[in-house]
């Protein structure tokens, strides 16, 4: 069979090429095509089969110029290029899109064809010529014209030249006289390449879903708040982290206008036109370094949420690291928390103690933060480039505390290291020395402890090397001393020495304005991003706090481990706050020492901390762990302990080789000792 022949007219020599290609792919087997443009000029006499204009346009414009002589003409009906169709889908719900095209009919077709093909999400608005502004018009679509698109407009779609649609191709097919078969085969070429796309677009988006929920998931596990911004002020990533800040479900919101998901004019006028890449912001009582960077290439806006807290620590670190030094002050004057006058003036005389040389005595109740202030100084002081070592005296036992001390030499005792030991004095060398809870230490030590301060020297223990140590002490103690002065078990003369400079901390009992400031603070540096209800608050302005700070610090830090969300509730408190009141405090108090209190918050903490993980604590690995710290335990002692525990409810030990878990009233047990001393 000899091949049919068609000649195609078009406007634009680029809309004959893209038709061209168009029946090529659907007909070329069958049909011969020639092609003109009219801008490209035609042949003043025109002869062929078929005559096929690209559109009324073109037919209107050429056919009365030339002399036409064909069995059938046919003005071509043409739609959007199916390629095209995903860009216009992607666009967001109710946006206004300028439709520009080279004259208003083919502009209201375009129109016309983009509704019949489903694209009815948008409001598309007709392009006039002449007309240069539209009022809250971001994105325009043209069908290869878009040259002509106003130059404000951010975002331009082109969607190539429309292809003739499939009733054309099939009028086409009749007037060729092709048979059925053939007929057929050319819709499914049609219909093919439709599928094709709609395969290519599936895969795409099937990569897409994945790919964010990989994202999704990366974003799951980081510790900041992260949000992503388009160009139109949209949000298009919130991580679950942020939405515990905002107090909203991550879901809700992407897609949503930043200004509606965060009703904070000073944040999001910040995120969207800041010109500073970091500034401090309180969210919800939260306080927060919002780091942002504009990424040009996307028009993008990514923005980190971190607590000020966070910031700070990886600041720290890194000054850390680069001193590089064994020993060092964990905090300075801005960690100590408190605008209460009492408290002001407190932090004004240990600044001006810090400068002298002199020994000072920081006396004040438990938990009040006189370890925080004994750092605070060494930072402030001339020595401050040296080492700062504390040592907690009620913790070790006389002899430890001697050894850990003075040092000692080789083959003073059974288990003594090769080469000896120095002690926390040398070591202290040029720097300062913390002895915390001095009141506990016993009268052997306090006569040894008498004679390095008025020598300025040590010898190890069971050494006759006289060693020269040019240290500062700080001491501390939360005990009567002058009461201990006069039992006889604290030395007065030692006293006087430590005593030069004195130092007294308020109770939280005489700051109580600190309080909403300290429960603040506490709750930033913990990471969370929890809210305190108000009743919660009351009751903590209203009760006495006898274990100060501390006590106040491990009752937020189990608050913050049992609330349910975001927000830490009444039914939070801990049993003996809540429920019991004092008798549960005093039951609770019945251990001996300081020492025998701060051995069993270590074993639970341990256990504690194994559970977590979902493992159970064997008595060989808590005594491991033991050796690390102050307290060393042998796998028999922490049994027997772990008896003791588990008679009063705090622990259940597994039978056979399973380990121990720690109950319920053991965590509650756990926090209420820590609240009592320093672990
Ligand atoms: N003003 C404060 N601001 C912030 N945190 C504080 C403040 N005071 C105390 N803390 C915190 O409370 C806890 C107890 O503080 P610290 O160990 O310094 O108390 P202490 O007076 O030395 O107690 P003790 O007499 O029992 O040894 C620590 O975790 C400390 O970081």
């Amino acid at each position: 069979m000899s091949k049919s022949s068609l000649t195609l007219i078009a406007g634009s020599a680029k809309t004959k090429q893209a038709l061209q290609e168009q029946l090529e792919q659907l007909l070329g087997d069958y049909v011969h095509v020639k092609s003109h443009a009219t801008d490209e000029g035609i042949p003043q006499s025109l002869e062929d089969k078929i005559i096929l204009y690209s559109s009324d346009t073109a037919y209107d414009n050429s056919n009365a110029m030339y002399n036409v002589n064909a069995e059938k003409i046919i003005v071509g009906k043409r739609t959007v290029n199916h390629e095209y169709i995903d860009k216009l889908l992607r666009i967001h719900d109710g946006s206004a899109v300028l439709v520009v095209n080279d004259d208003d009919d083919a502009t209201i077709s375009l129109i016309e064809s983009l509704y019949q093909l489903g694209v009815d999400h948008v409001q598309f608005i007709p392009f006039r010529k002449g007309i240069l502004f539209y009022e809250d018009v971001q994105i325009a679509v043209s069908p290869g014209e878009t040259h002509l698109c106003p130059s404000y407009i951010k975002e331009v779609i082109d969607i190539g030249v429309r292809l003739f649609d499939i009733t054309t191709i099939l009028e086409v097919v009749e007037c060729c006289g092709l048979n059925k078969d053939i007929s057929s085969k050319i819709s499914e070429r049609y219909i093919s390449n439709i599928i094709e796309l709609q395969r290519k677009l599936l895969f795409a988006e099937r990569d897409a879903k994945q790919m964010s929920e990989h994202i999704q998931n990366v974003l799951g596990t980081v510790d900041d708040g992260i949000l992503v911004v388009n160009e139109e002020g949209r949000i298009t990533v919130f991580n679950n982290r942020l939405a515990a800040l905002f107090h909203v479900d991550a879901q809700d919101v992407v897609n949503k206008y930043l200004e509606h998901v965060m009703n904070r004019r000073d944040i999001t006028d910040f995120i969207m036109d800041g010109r500073d890449e970091s500034k401090f912001f309180d969210i919800n009582g939260v306080d927060v370094v919002i780091f942002r960077l504009q990424m040009m290439k996307e028009n993008t806006i990514v923005v980190t949420f971190k607590s000020v807290h966070q910031a700070f620590e990886i600041e720290k670190t890194a000054q850390r690291e680069m001193r590089n030094k064994g020993f060092y002050t964990k905090y300075c004057f801005d960690d100590i928390i408190g605008e209460d006058d009492v408290m002001k003036d407190r932090k004004q005389i240990a600044k001006k103690l810090a400068l002298s040389e002199h020994p000072i005595l920081i006396q004040g109740e438990t938990g009040t933060g006189k370890e925080l202030f004994a750092h605070a100084i060494h930072e402030h002081s001339l020595r401050k480039n040296g080492p700062f070592l504390a040592v907690n005296c009620s913790a070790l036992t006389e002899t430890l505390l001697e050894s850990e001390l003075f040092g000692y030499e080789e083959g003073t005792f059974t288990g003594a290291q090769r080469g000896g030991k120095k002690g926390l004095f040398e070591l202290a060398d040029n720097g300062t020395i913390f002895l915390d809870e001095i009141g506990d230490i016993s009268l052997t030590v306090q006569s040894h402890l008498l004679r390095v301060l008025q020598e300025g020297e040590i010898r190890r223990i069971g050494g006759r090397r006289i060693i020269p140590i040019n240290v500062r002490v700080i001491t501390a103690t939360n005990k009567d001393l002058q009461g201990k002065m006069r039992d006889g078990s604290f030395r007065t003369d030692l006293f006087y020495r430590l005593n030069v400079l004195n130092l007294y901390i308020p109770s939280l009992n005489e700051r109580r304005a600190d309080i909403p400031l300290l429960i603040k603070h506490l709750i930033t540096k913990s990471g969370k991003w929890v809210k305190v209800e108000q009743d919660v608050l009351e009751y903590f302005m209203q009760y006495n706090w006898p274990g100060n700070i501390r006590e106040l610090k491990s009752t937020i830090d189990y608050m913050l481990t049992v609330c349910e969300g975001n927000v830490v509730t009444k039914s939070d408190l801990p049993f003996m706050h809540g429920q019991a009141g004092d008798s549960v405090m005093s039951e609770y108090s019945a251990c001996e020492s300081m020492l025998e209190m701060q051995e069993r918050a270590f074993i639970l903490e341990v256990i504690k901390q194994y559970n977590e993980k979902g493992k159970t604590a064997s008595r060989e690995l808590i005594s491991s762990q033991s050796k690390e710290s102050e307290f060393v335990l042998s796998p028999q002692q922490i049994r027997r302990r772990l008896d003791i525990l588990e008679g009063e409810g705090f622990v259940v030990k597994g039978r056979g080789r399973a380990g121990t878990k720690i109950t319920a009233a053991g965590i509650e047990y756990l926090y209420f000792l820590k609240s009592k001393c320093s672990v």
